[in-house]
């Protein structure tokens, strides 16, 4: 067997590290003598783990259940043919969301640290992701969606587990060829106002109506997709958020959802299709996401196809998204991949305002090799200047990597010289001469910048300066620097010349 096969499969991610099953999966023993209802789907072989039929709903439903229950505390069921999820591979996004919410990418403006608010796209019968974020962090959601099937059983779920109910909304998402209306369906809250209506059995909701948007924002001749709107309309006027999150109908065709023989987790049509599949649907988000902008502090969503990712984050820039994170979710032999953005001033930035567009540079470092990530490519920023004799400074928290030139060792980057010792104030000013003899004007002047790295998609790094004073006498070798550092990574990292 091929070393290479072995290297990549001990370079793929793992489970999240603050999930439940990152050090011990569940074991399906213990779970059948605690839960006899579980017992028949396990099945036992003298030479491996005792296990699931993964081909047989009925088990990975009950499978479930019982890891919901057992773990979590959570009651929960879904009727016959609904899409039935894995816990340990949901609980990766809530994780991944938990580590966005908690970093000081972009500032924390929306809510307290403590009262987190989030916005669940497609909730689904399972309403498998407000259940997990309330239970096991306190935060609140709505959870939307647009079947009945979903918005009943999401709502049976809700009611089953009082001790979160307050916190999860489910709202209906309703669109007609000339009418849209969205309708909130609060539960558990609205026992307390008495302000009530029955939806299916014992579930009682309140209905409150959304403010109705232009109609053309919601049905424009869109290419892609032509569906129930997402977040724009149903997301109220007033409201706002810290996140939302998305596991979208990933396929265009139920013929394209097909069905994977090794495993059965249901997923009727409405679930797993729609016009477009989820290039379409994500790039809705996306447009929505450009007019509600500060509504949400993250906008993301799960990603099925590697090939879409590129696409989405170049619409992303597009709209002038100012940060945009992704991650890979393991799930089993299958992988996932998560996308955020945000339209808040990423708080890494804190150069005066004052600053021209100039002062910024950026490029971008394509077809990395797998083992190349950020950290890399800032070590060779810090070598390639302390190969110079120019002092900086890497600071692998905030990705990023200060520099401070003298006049001499920016002339001697330009002209790839060996490096020189700064002599700076014995020098007299020269003039940049044609003949590259001296690239500067010199005074005896530095030049500080900072170069930060920042991850855009697997494979992918987006490369920034940023000139930190842009009154030296020496600013105008900056650009010059930065092409010549530009060049010296590509033709260290990039496979495609
Ligand atoms: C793949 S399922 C995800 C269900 C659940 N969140 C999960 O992770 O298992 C996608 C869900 O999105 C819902 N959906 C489709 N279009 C929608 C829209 N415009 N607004 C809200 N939900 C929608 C579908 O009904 C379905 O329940």
């Amino acid at each position: 067997m091929g070393s290479k096969k072995r290297k990549r499969k001990e370079e793929r991610p793992t489970i999240h590290p603050k999930n439940k099953y990152s050090q011990k999966p569940p074991d399906f023993a213990q779970l059948a003598s605690l839960y006899p209802s579980f017992q028949p789907f396990v099945y036992y072989s003298p030479h491996a783990r005792p296990n699931i039929d993964w081909t047989d709903f009925n088990a990975t439903r009950e499978l479930t259940r019982v890891l919901l229950l057992h773990d979590y505390s959570l009651t929960w069921w879904i009727p016959d043919g609904q899409l039935c999820p894995t816990v340990p591979n949901r609980s990766n996004y809530i994780h991944w969301l938990e580590d966005l919410l908690s970093s000081d990418i972009i500032p924390h403006t929306i809510s307290t640290r403590d009262k987190v608010r989030g916005f669940d796209i497609g909730t689904g019968a399972n309403c498998i992701y407000p259940l997990l974020g309330a239970s096991l962090l306190g935060w609140s959601f709505v959870g939307s969606d647009v079947t009945d099937v979903a918005l009943e059983w999401a709502g049976r779920n809700v009611n089953s587990n009082p001790h979160i109910s307050d916190l999860i909304e489910i709202r209906k998402v309703e669109s007609h060829e000339n009418t849209l209306s969205v309708e909130g369906l609060h539960y558990g809250e609205s026992v307390h106002n008495g302000n009530n209506i029955d939806v299916s059995g014992n579930v009682i909701a309140e209905v409150s109506p959304v403010p109705s948007l232009p109609l053309d924002l919601h049905f424009r001749n869109d290419k892609n997709y032509r569906g129930p709107p997402i977040l724009l309309g149903v997301v109220r006027d007033d409201e706002k958020f810290d996140f939302c999150m998305c596991n979208p109908p990933f396929f265009e065709s139920l013929e394209e959802a097909g069905l994977n023989p090794k495993t059965s987790c249901g997923g009727s049509r409405e679930e797993m299709v729609c016009p477009g599949g989820e290039k379409a649907f994500i790039t809705r988000i996306i447009e929505d996401s450009a007019v509600l902008k500060h509504s949400f502090r993250w906008y993301t969503s799960m990603v099925g196809r590697k090939s879409n990712i590129k696409c989405l984050v170049s619409k992303l820039w597009a709209v002038g998204v100012t940060v945009v994170k992704t991650t890979e979710f393991v799930q089993g032999k299958t992988c996932r991949w998560g996308l955020a953005w945000s339209f808040l001033p990423p708080v890494q930035k804190k150069l005066p305002s004052s600053i021209p567009e100039k002062s910024n540079m950026s490029f971008m470092l394509e077809g990395l090799q797998r083992q190349h990530s950020a950290i890399h490519v800032l070590q060779a920023v810090e070598s390639y200047f302390s190969l110079h004799g120019v002092p900086c400074t890497l600071n692998s928290s905030s990705f990023t990597v200060d520099v401070k030139a003298s006049k001499d060792q920016c002339d001697s980057i330009l002209k790839n010289e060996p490096p020189i010792t700064d002599n700076s104030t014995q020098c007299e000013p020269k003039s940049a001469t044609s003949d590259g003899s001296s690239y500067l004007n010199i005074t005896s002047d530095k030049l500080p910048f900072r170069v930060s790295v920042f991850q855009q998609i697997p494979g992918t790094l987006l490369v920034k300066g940023s000139l930190q004073e842009r009154n030296s006498p020496i600013s105008g070798a900056f650009s010059l620097i930065f092409q010549k550092l530009e060049e010296a990574l590509r033709s260290n990292f990039c496979r495609e010349k």
